[in-house]
């Protein structure tokens, strides 16, 4: 668990502060998704967890431990970083970087082989192929990967990603954030993460905390956060379109009712409830069965289905 008290961060003393009496918890397993507008602190609030940063007052406690008394090279060992422009060593090879920081904690040679092929097929890798290249023979999506296989190579509990994927292209982007979002899952990460993006910290975020001029303005899961803005300024910064993307949030097995008729087109369980909509109006039918790939009948979802259970705060 990662645990801010009362952190602010003045740069220039008698200045504005950057992060200003923010205090918020984060559970172990879970996603943590900074977002507001820019200069508003998220970046500076991650890096005080790993003491890139160090709070002017207040106290970040990881695991119980306040962050400033562990040995900064210790705590940044046991912290996964991941960063937009990965910062991949040019020279050496995907092996050779995603074994850095087992080799800098001097595990044995024969275990880091086995970590790193582990990491890569993890993320999606060939090892044999992708493992001897150079990072400049990847692409910016398969860097990305890399450079999160080695953030996750030592294993670390807590994992601080700052926007990790606005290098990648958007279908890449949102293939890559649907296999991150459950390697972070499967591993049980304590995530914290930096973005600009409103629909990928909806996506990541076990809870969104919304940012503004240093101060923490809510701090939620995604989808209290659309039903129940709490200032004028949230639901500004949702957009008009909350309503919809809380359908994303919620999927068709969650709304689908028994199927009395089969006579419709289908749908997957997990698709999300703003897919059902599109198809909906797309075929032009009342509604949709519901069933995996040649899979039998699950249920069935129409309109009213899809659009009632949307929550919105007058
Ligand atoms: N090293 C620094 N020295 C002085 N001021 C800084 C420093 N780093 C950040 N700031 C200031 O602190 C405030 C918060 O910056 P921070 O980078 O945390 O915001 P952010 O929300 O991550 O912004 P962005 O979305 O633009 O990346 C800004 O006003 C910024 O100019």
């Amino acid at each position: 668990m990662i645990e801010l008290r009362n952190v602010t961060k003045t740069y220039n003393s008698g200045g504005r502060p950057a992060v200003d009496d923010v205090s918020l918890q984060i559970e172990t397993g879970t996603t943590v998704a900074l977002i507001g507008p820019s200069g508003c602190g998220k970046t500076t609030t991650m890096r005080m967890i790993n003491c890139l940063q160090v709070p002017t007052s207040g106290q970040i406690l990881v695991n119980g431990q306040d962050v400033t008394k562990v040995d900064p090279q210790v705590l940044r060992r046991s912290i996964g970083y991941v960063i937009q422009q990965v910062g991949l060593f040019p020279h050496m090879t995907i092996s050779e970087n995603v074994a850095t920081v087992p080799r800098l904690l001097k595990h044995d040679p024969a275990k880091i082989r086995k970590r790193v092929n582990e990491m890569l097929e993890l993320v999606g890798l060939d090892p044999d192929e992708m493992g001897p290249r150079l990072p400049n023979a990847l692409s910016g999506g398969q860097r990305q990967r890399v450079g999160f296989a080695r953030a996750l190579a030592a294993d670390p509990e807590v994992m601080l990603m700052d926007e990790p994927f606005g290098a990648i292209d958007p279908i890449t982007r949102s293939k890559v954030q649907t296999e991150f979002k459950e390697i972070l899952k499967k591993t049980n990460k304590t995530v914290v993460m930096v973005t600009h993006d409103l629909d990928e910290a909806l996506k990541m975020g076990d809870r969104v905390a919304i940012m503004r001029d240093g101060k923490l303005l809510q701090y939620d899961a995604p989808i209290d956060i659309l039903a129940r803005p709490n200032s004028l300024f949230v639901a500004d910064f949702l957009g008009t379109d909350r309503a919809l993307k809380q359908l994303n949030l919620i999927s068709v097995r969650d709304r689908m009712t028994p199927a009395t008729s089969t006579d419709f087109p289908t749908i997957a369980p997990s698709a999300s409830l703003h897919f059902a909509l599109s198809e909906i109006l797309a075929q032009k039918v009342e509604g949709l069965i519901v069933r995996e790939d040649g899979g039998p009948v699950l249920g069935f979802i129409n309109r009213a289905a899809v659009l009632g259970p949307v929550a919105l705060a007058s």
